[in-house]
C-alpha cells in the first residue's frame, strides 16, 4: 500500500468534487473515507479557492496548478471549467463565473439575443503537477451545445442553459448519470484516467 503515489484534488467548488469523485469511481462506490484511487494514485480532496490569471483556458490552468502545487507543496491536481460562445469568439471562456455572478443564467442566454448562433463548448481542463516547481501537464474535454433560456435545477453555475447536442434536456435537467457519461468533465477525466494508469 505504501507504494501508492498521493494526489490532492484541490478546488472550491463542491459539485465539481461530486461529479469528479462519481466519475472516476464509474458511478459505482462513492468512496466514504474521501480518498479515491485510480491505477498507483490516492486521491484526496481539499477545498481552496485559487487565484485566477487572466489568459487563455491553458494558461488559468496552469496557474491554477502551479499555485497549488506551491500552497500544498506536493503533487496537485486542479481543474478550470470555460463556457466558449462560438458567436463571441469563444468568450467567456475561462471568465464565465463571473458572468454567472454578474448577470445571471437568464442574463447569460440574453447575451446571445442578436445572434443566430447560439452554439457553445463546455470545455474542461485538468491540470496535474508533482510538485513545486514541477511542468503542468493538462488534460482536455469538450461538449457543445446550445445556450437555451434556463430549464431545470440551478444547483450548479450554468447546468440550466447548457443544452448538449443531441439531447432535449440541459445539463441541469438530465439525470446526474447522463451528464456524467457525456461531459466535457468526463471526457476530461478519461484522458487522466488513461494517464493516472499508465505512469
Ligand atoms: O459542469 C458544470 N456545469 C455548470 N457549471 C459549471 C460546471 N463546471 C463548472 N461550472 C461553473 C462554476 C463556475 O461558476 C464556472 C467555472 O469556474 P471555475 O474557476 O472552473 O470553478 P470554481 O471557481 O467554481 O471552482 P475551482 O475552485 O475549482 O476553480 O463554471
Ligand atoms: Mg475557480
Amino acid at each position: 500500500m505504501s507504494d501508492l503515489k498521493k494526489l490532492t484534488f484541490v478546488t472550491g467548488n463542491s459539485n465539481k468534487l461530486k461529479e469528479v469523485v462519481a466519475i472516476l469511481s464509474n458511478g459505482v462506490v462513492p468512496p466514504s473515507d474521501g480518498l479515491y484511487k485510480v491505477g498507483n494514485y490516492e486521491i484526496s480532496n481539499i477545498s481552496v479557492d485559487l487565484e485566477e490569471v487572466q489568459g487563455t483556458i491553458d494558461e488559468v490552468t496552469i496557474c491554477k496548478a502551479k499555485k497549488a502545487a506551491e500552497i500544498l507543496g506536493g503533487p496537485v491536481l486542479v481543474e478550470d471549467t470555460s463556457l466558449a460562445f462560438t458567436a463571441f469568439n469563444d468568450l467567456p471562456g475561462p471568465y464565465i463565473k463571473w458572468f454567472v455572478n454578474g448577470v445571471g443564467l437568464q442574463g447569460l442566454n440574453n447575451l446571445l439575443y442578436c445572434y443566430e448562433d447560439k452554439s457553445a463548448h463546455a470545455i474542461c481542463t485538468f491540470g496535474y503537477c508533482a510538485g513545486p516547481g514541477e511542468p503542468v501537464l493538462l488534460f482536455q474535454g469538450k461538449t457543445k451545445g446550445n445556450i437555451v433560456p434556463p430549464r431545470g435545477h440551478t444547483g450548479f453555475g450554468w447546468d440550466a442553459v447548457f443544452e448538449p447536442i443531441g439531447y432535449k434536456e440541459t445539463y441541469a435537467e438530465m439525470d446526474k448519470e447522463v451528464k456524467n457519461k457525456i461531459s466535457h468533465r468526463f471526457k476530461a477525466l478519461d484522458k487522466l484516467r488513461d494517464y493516472l494508469l499508465s505512469n
